[in-house]
C-alpha cells in the first residue's frame, strides 16, 4: 500500500497579539501554499498557522482541497491503528506555529477532567472536552513568562515593590512572605499561602489596578536598574522595568503587569525549548515559535487579553507548583531513528528530538546544513506532520518526492520511510520541524 505525502494548505489566525502582515512567520508559511483566500495585508496581526484536523482551523490536501480529516476518517490506517482506537480518527495532537508582536494573555489551559465541565458548562468558551499540554520550541529569540518563580523571588518583589504589595493585600503578603522563609515547612502551606497571595492580586478592582499601575510604571520609569531593589539573579531591575513599560505599552492599566512579579521570565535562544503541563500558568511575550499540544483550544484567561476572561476559574485550577527558570526548560536530545548520510555528518548537520512526558506528541528538529545533506527516518508507527521553517530540499516517502521550502506544510502517513535531502548552499541550513505520535 503506498504510504500518502500529502501536501497541505493550513490556515492561520490573526489575533490581536500576532506579528504585522509579512513580519509573521505565520503568515509568510502560510502565504508559501497556494491559496484562494489568503492575501497578506500589511496592518493585519496573523498569530497563528495551525497544521493539523482540529475542526476550528482544519489543514487541506493542497490537491483535492478535502481536509486532513476527512481524509483521516475515511482511512484510519494514515493514523494506524493503535492510533486511531485510542485517540479516534484525528491527530491527537495540534501543531502550530506562533509569531508574537505583542504579549499573549495570562493563561493556563486546563486538565482533562476540568476541560470536560468547562466544556459541557461553556462550549463556546471552552471548544474541546480535552488537556493542552503544551510545548514550545523557538525559532527566533523568544521570551515569555512560564510557571511561578521560587518563593523567594516573589517574597522579594513584595517588600520592594509597593504597588504589587497592596494589590495583593498587607495581610495576604506578609502572610506569604513568612511561608515563602520558613525553611523546609510544609509544602501545601506554602502552595496555599501562593495561592491566597496570587488571589488578592487578582481580585483587585479596576480602580486599584488603574491606580497602582500608574504608581508601577512611574516607579519603573524612575528607578530602571534599581527597580524592584535590583530586581532578584534571574530577572534584574532593568529587564522587569522594561517589562513593565512595555506591557503598560502593550495593554494599558493591566493586572496582568503585576504577574510578572509572581512567574519566571524565560527567554529561549533559537532551538531551546519549554514544556507546560495542564494547568500551568503561562504568557508568551515576543519572538516565533513552532508549538505542539494535545488536540485542544481551550485557554483560561484572565489578563493582557481583550478576550473572555475567566479569573475565578484560573485562580482556582492553577498547580500553584514552583521552580526556578531552568526546570521550566526541555532538553532535547539526538533523534536515535534517523540515518544521515556522508555529507550531512560532515557539514555538522543535526536531528534533534523534543520529547515531553505525554503521549500525544513528541517533535524532531532537522538542520541539515549544505548540498546534498540527508537524513533517512525509520518508519513511525503513527502520524506525522513537516513544516519547513528555513533554507529548501526534497522531501520523499518511497517513490513519491516533492521539493519542499519555507513554509510548505506536509502530512506523512503512518508507516512512511521518509527522507529530507538539502538543496541549499555551502554554509545554509534546510531545517524542519516534525510533529508526530507512536504509541
Ligand atoms: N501558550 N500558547 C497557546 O496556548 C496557544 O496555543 C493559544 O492558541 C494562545 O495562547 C491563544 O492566546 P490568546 O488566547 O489569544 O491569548
Ligand atoms: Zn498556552
Amino acid at each position: 500500500m503506498q504510504v500518502p505525502l500529502i501536501r497541505l494548505q493550513c490556515g492561520v489566525n490573526s489575533y490581536e497579539w500576532g506579528k504585522k502582515g509579512s513580519e509573521s512567520a505565520a503568515a509568510r508559511f502560510a502565504a508559501a501554499t497556494p491559496s484562494d483566500n489568503l492575501s497578506i495585508q500589511a496592518d493585519k496581526p496573523y498569530a497563528e498557522l495551525w497544521m493539523g484536523t482540529h475542526p476550528s482551523n482544519p489543514s487541506k490536501d493542497l490537491t483535492t482541497g478535502r481536509t486532513l480529516l476527512d481524509l483521516c476518517a475515511e482511512n484510519q490506517l494514515l493514523l494506524s491503528e493503535s492510533v486511531a482506537s485510542k485517540y479516534g480518527a484525528k491527530l491527537p495532537f495540534l501543531f502550530k506555529v506562533l509569531s508574537i508582536n505583542k504579549a499573549l494573555s495570562i493563561q493556563a489551559h486546563p486538565n482533562k477532567k476540568l476541560a470536560e465541565q468547562l466544556h459541557a458548562r461553556d462550549s463556546k468558551n471552552y471548544p474541546d472536552d480535552n488537556h493542552k499540554p503544551e510545548m514550545a520550541i523557538a525559532i527566533t529569540p523568544f521570551e515569555g513568562l512560564c510557571g511561578f518563580r521560587p518563593l523567594g523571588e516573589i517574597a522579594h518583589f513584595l517588600e520592594t515593590v509597593k504597588p504589587l504589595r497592596t494589590l495583593v493585600g498587607e495581610n495576604e503578603a506578609s502572610q506569604f512572605i513568612q511561608a515563602a522563609k520558613q525553611e523546609g515547612g510544609d509544602e501545601a502551606a506554602k502552595k496555599k499561602a501562593l495561592q491566597t497571595a496570587f488571589g488578592g492580586l487578582m481580585s483587585s478592582s479596576p480602580e486599584d489596578i488603574d491606580r497602582e499601575t500608574a504608581n508601577l510604571v512611574a516607579l519603573a520609569k524612575s528607578e530602571g536598574a534599581d527597580f524592584a531593589a535590583g530586581g532578584v539573579s534571574s530577572t534584574k531591575g532593568a529587564v522587569l522595568a522594561e517589562l513593565v513599560t512595555r506591557l503598560n505599552g502593550q495593554f494599558g492599566s493591566d493586572i496582568g503587569i503585576f504577574v510578572l512579579f509572581f512567574l519566571n521570565f524565560v527567554t529561549l535562544q533559537p532551538g531551546e525549548a519549554l514544556f507546560l503541563v495542564a494547568d500551568d500558568i503561562h504568557a508568551y511575550v515576543s519572538g516565533d515559535i513552532v508549538e505542539c499540544m494535545a488536540a485542544s483550544d481551550n485557554v483560561v484567561r484572565a489578563g493582557l487579553t481583550p478576550k473572555f476572561k475567566d479569573v475565578s476559574t484560573l485562580v482556582d485550577m492553577l498547580t500553584y507548583n514552583y521552580a526556578p527558570i531552568d526546570e521550566q526548560k526541555m532538553t532535547p536530545t539526538e533523534y536515535p531513528y534517523a540515518t544521515l548520510n556522508r555529507e550531512a555528518y560532515s557539514s555538522g548537520s543535526s536531528v534533534m528530538l523534543y520529547d515531553p512526558p505525554i503521549e500525544e506528541f513528541s517533535v524532531v528538529r532537522s538542520l541539515l546544513r549544505g548540498e546534498g545533506a540527508k537524513a533517512t527516518f525509520d518508519p513511525l508507527e503513527g502520524p506525522s506532520i513537516v513544516i519547513c521553517t528555513g533554507g529548501k530540499g526534497t522531501i520523499a516517502v518511497g517513490p513519491t518526492k516533492q521539493e519542499i521550502k519555507e513554509g510548505y506544510v506536509f502530512f506523512v502517513g503512518s508507516t512512511a520511510e521518509l527522507v529530507l535531502e538539502s538543496a541549499v548552499g555551502q554554509d545554509e541550513e534546510f531545517t524542519t520541524f516534525k510533529a508526530f505520535c507512536e504509541i
